[in-house]
């Protein structure tokens, strides 16, 4: 009697199963290399992929409590090793034993915009190195005067002037935070030439932006057709650019600078230099408004730390500024000071629990990678090392009830509390070489939206089902279960106090 041919099927890969799970337990002969243990899933990577892509934080928490700190996984053919213990994150980012790179970062933004792989890729690292320096000098705090100053007035005129009071005043809470922040930066840091007319296209770009990294589930086409329409505009802008001539002082707009240093290359297709452009916008913007947006959603469904806030700002405004017009025109490094305890406190909290953006190095060179104490790992070439922050911040042995927004968290902890050594949400912004180059901007940034916004508006939130959102956490109202991706059910009425009062 002859098998079917199913059970010779079945018993390959029945019998290719274990031989995997046995191979991926061995470790290497040198017994003093400790090796993370490996996430083991019942069918290889794929599985893997999905429950990572589906929920990353989730997934990444309870890898942490079956493994302990320090585990890896297969992902599409590459082992990830990813670390949440305080010592061994601050090790990696310093990497002090020069065995990992950020080429990954570069890469991820490369491919996002749309940026074919270049033939020399030194030299394109060197390029990309220098539009970074120069970003960096653009937001330095030393410089943020000269650019917040454009930046405030107008995002105090798209604020005020966004269609959304009168008859249609119920919007989604993404758009009125995203298009506002988005136009606002864009004219100052990029002049009026920019085509502001382009947020819907960056918006959908920067949702549908994991999926453009992924071998099987790439974005639908209508996003793919929003990126060449959008690098069709880039085009036109850095063209016009090109053309302006340089200020005294070098140009006025850091925008055109690099639109400038962009076509002065000679081997970068005009698709290339508009996908670069587009790689810096998407770290320019995507993290700030993605913040904001969940910091007002938090707000939204808490009406009383609501309240608190806009009674703080008030009280800045009017004693410690004697006005709004004041407050906009003093130096950006005032609104972190003690006028705004619970404003500072809220604007950690936000990156504490919705920080999306984490650390990753791609390891260079095969090395027993230094964990801290006693801890330490031997990493391969071409593994990729998480430095997952998120993994303390949400942490319930480091924050109290870690999962849940407390707007006065950061104002209440004292020395010898639970959060005693972690007063500071830990590397939202990165760290070492590579940390984010405008964090500083991004804090003011994130202040300022919500003094004006509470100053001049009152806001009520709404679901898409027109139920209220108070009581109701922005998660409950998020499409995802992680903070990956904005709640953008939510709605948001807008109403000017100066009418109301
Ligand atoms: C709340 C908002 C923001 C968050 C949470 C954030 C977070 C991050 C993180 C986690 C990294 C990776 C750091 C690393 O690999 O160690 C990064 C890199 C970077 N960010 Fe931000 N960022 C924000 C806003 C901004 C803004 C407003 C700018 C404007 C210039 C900016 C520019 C950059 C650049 C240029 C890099 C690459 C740095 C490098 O590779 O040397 N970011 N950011």
């Amino acid at each position: 009697m002859t098998s079917p041919v199913y059970v010779y099927v079945f018993t390959a890969v029945v019998i290719a199963f274990w031989a995997w799970r046995f191979l991926s337990r061995l470790r290497p002969s040198d017994a003093s290399l400790e090796v993370a243990p490996l996430v083991q899933p019942y069918i290889p990577w794929p599985i893997t992929v999905c429950r990572f892509l589906w929920d990353i934080q989730g997934f990444m928490r309870r890898c942490e409590m079956c493994y302990g700190p320090v585990f890896r996984f297969r992902l599409a053919g590459t082992t990830v090793v990813v670390v949440s213990h305080a010592e061994g994150i601050s090790h990696i980012l310093r990497d002090s034993q020069k065995c990992l790179s950020n080429a990954l970062n570069q890469s991820i933004l490369d491919t996002v915009g749309g940026v074919s792989p270049q033939p020399d890729i030194a030299a394109h690292s060197v390029l990309l190195g220098r539009l970074i320096s120069l970003l960096k000098k653009t937001f330095a705090t030393r410089n943020s005067n000269l650019f917040a100053a454009p930046f405030k007035q107008s995002l105090i005129h798209t604020l005020e002037s966004f269609p959304c009071q009168g008859d249609v005043n119920r919007v989604s809470l993404a758009i009125f935070v995203g298009q506002c922040l988005y136009d606002s930066l864009c004219m100052s840091f990029a002049g009026p030439t920019f085509p502001t007319d382009t947020f819907a296209e960056f918006s959908s770009i920067d949702q549908y932006s994991v999926r453009f990294l992924m071998p099987f589930w790439t974005p639908p086409a209508k996003i793919f057709q929003a990126r060449r329409s959008l690098k069709s505009k880039l085009g036109v802008f850095i063209e016009r650019a090109a053309e302006c001539p340089d200020a005294k002082d070098g140009c006025a707009f850091s925008g055109i600078e690099i639109a400038k240093m962009l076509r002065a290359q000679p081997n970068l297709s005009p698709s290339d230099e508009q996908g670069i452009f587009l790689g810096l916008m998407l770290a320019m913007h995507a993290n700030t408004i993605r913040m904001v947006i969940w910091f007002m959603s938090y707000l939204l469904s808490d009406v009383d730390a609501m309240n608190r806030l806009r009674e703080e700002i008030d009280h800045a405004v009017d004693v410690d500024f004697g006005s709004l017009e004041s407050l906009l025109s003093a130096p950006p490094h005032r609104l972190d000071g003690e006028a705004f305890p619970l404003l500072n406190s809220g604007v950690k909290e936000v990156l504490r629990l919705c920080v999306a953006a984490v650390t990753v190095r791609e390891v260079t060179k095969s090395s027993i990678l230094q964990l801290g104490g006693n801890h330490f790992t031997f990493v391969q070439n071409g593994d990729y090392v998480i430095a997952d922050g998120y993994g303390i911040n949400a942490n319930d042995r480091y924050f109290e009830q870690a999962n849940t927004f407390r707007l006065d968290r950061f104002v209440l902890a004292k020395r010898g509390d639970l959060a005693s050594e972690y007063l500071e949400p830990l590397s939202s912004f990165g760290g070492g070489a590579h940390m984010c180059k405008g964090r500083d901007f991004a804090l003011y940034e994130m202040r300022l939206f919500v003094i004006i916004c509470l100053r001049l508006f009152k806001l009520e939130g709404e679901t898409s089902k027109g139920e209220s959102t108070i009581g109701r956490t922005p998660e409950a109202v998020s499409l995802w279960p992680t903070p990956v991706f904005f709640p953008k059910e939510t709605f948001v009425r807008i109403l000017r106090r100066d009418v109301l009062e």
